[in-house]
């Protein structure tokens, strides 16, 4: 590889794998990452994505491959790697019975910030995060989402250059989410990397990238927009007076996946328009006058729905071919 490409990529991943046992969790990863992205990963669970996570943060050995984070190996260097970025796992430690400002203080410590900055850098991220008039609480007495807030924060005290996050707004308000976001954003400005996983679809429309991961493999990765773009077929919305029944019909004869209620409307996922009519037509022929439909843009969730869909599709066909 050319030197000069890994030294300038935030994250660079080639042909990685990682097995446990005869239980292949992530089956060969190719993707670069540049600086100041933020790259968001969504996936079914098991797909691989806490795997990766912990493959990028040097504290789990791939089986093949290699990746370079913040310049470094993390085959070769992997302590390089962990001074340079910060990983917030599902489980972050936080310390239950340390106020948020001695967490705080904690992480500065063990990251052997220089003090000079430490009191700017925690008057900062307190105040991003809205936990300023908090900081003599209890980590333990703090709400889901300020334990999160907070997390982030000791996260952050070093200033990383790439933050990786495994589903850091699990369970979270939509308040701390927003507020969340805000502090991502803010870190972006300041030329960091994210690499983030999501299970929450809106969250990845505000990443610059999305990789999509299914069963170890990403497979798409693009921004949002082109994801949404590139999705072949026609997605049709019924005005139907009876949503249920029409989607009972519908989906009886159809793959799972294909046929959706989204409050009272039924959103068909079809390969044609011809298609989309004849299930118009099935629909009068079974006695449900006036039915109408219209094409309408796909979501990143319909993206992620009928790509894993066509995969998983995909996936059992080579097996039994
Ligand atoms: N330490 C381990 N030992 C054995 N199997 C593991 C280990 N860690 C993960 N796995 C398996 O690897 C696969 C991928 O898991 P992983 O946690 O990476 O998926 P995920 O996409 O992060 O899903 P989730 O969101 O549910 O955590 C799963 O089948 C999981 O059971």
């Amino acid at each position: 590889m050319d030197q000069d490409d890994t030294a300038s990529a935030a994250i660079r991943v080639e042909g990685l794998v990682r097995n446990f046992g005869a239980l292949a969790a992530v089956r060969g990863l190719d993707f670069t990452v540049q600086p100041g992205e933020i790259f968001g990963i969504v996936g079914p669970d098991g797909a691989g994505k806490t795997t990766t996570l912990r493959m990028l943060a040097g504290i789990l050995a791939p089986t093949e491959g290699e990746a370079w984070v913040a310049g470094h190996s993390v085959v070769q260097a992997p302590e390089a790697v962990k001074r340079r970025i910060a990983y917030m796992s599902q489980r972050f430690g936080l310390y239950g019975d340390l106020t948020v400002a001695e967490n705080l203080r904690f992480y500065a410590d063990l990251y052997e910030v220089p003090r000079d900055h430490l009191e700017e850098s925690e008057a900062r991220l307190l105040g991003f995060s809205n936990l300023t008039p908090f900081r003599d609480r209890l980590a333990d007495n703090l709400s889901g989402g300020m334990k999160q807030k907070l997390g982030l924060a000791c996260a952050l005290i070093h200033r990383p250059e790439v933050l990786l996050l495994d589903e850091p707004t699990n369970g979270v308000d939509p308040v701390s989410r927003r507020d969340f976001w805000r502090i991502l954003y803010s870190m972006l400005k300041e030329g960091v990397t994210i690499f983030v996983s999501t299970a929450y679809l809106d969250e990845a429309e505000r990443c610059s990238r999305v990789g999509l991961m299914h069963q170890g493999r990403l497979i798409r990765c693009d921004s949002p927009q082109r994801l949404k773009g590139d999705l072949p077929g026609v997605l049709a919305e019924f005005e139907v007076s009876d949503a249920r029944r029409a989607h009972e019909l519908l989906s009886s004869t159809r793959e799972a996946g294909r046929v959706s209620l989204y409050g009272g409307r039924l959103h068909l996922y079809a390969d044609t328009r011809e298609e989309v009519d004849a299930a118009l037509a099935s629909l009068g022929e079974a006695g449900l006058e006036g039915a109408s439909w219209r094409e309408i843009a796909p979501s990143l969730e319909d993206v992620f729905i009928h790509t894993v869909r066509q995969a998983s599709h995909d996936g059992e066909a080579a097996a039994h071919g």
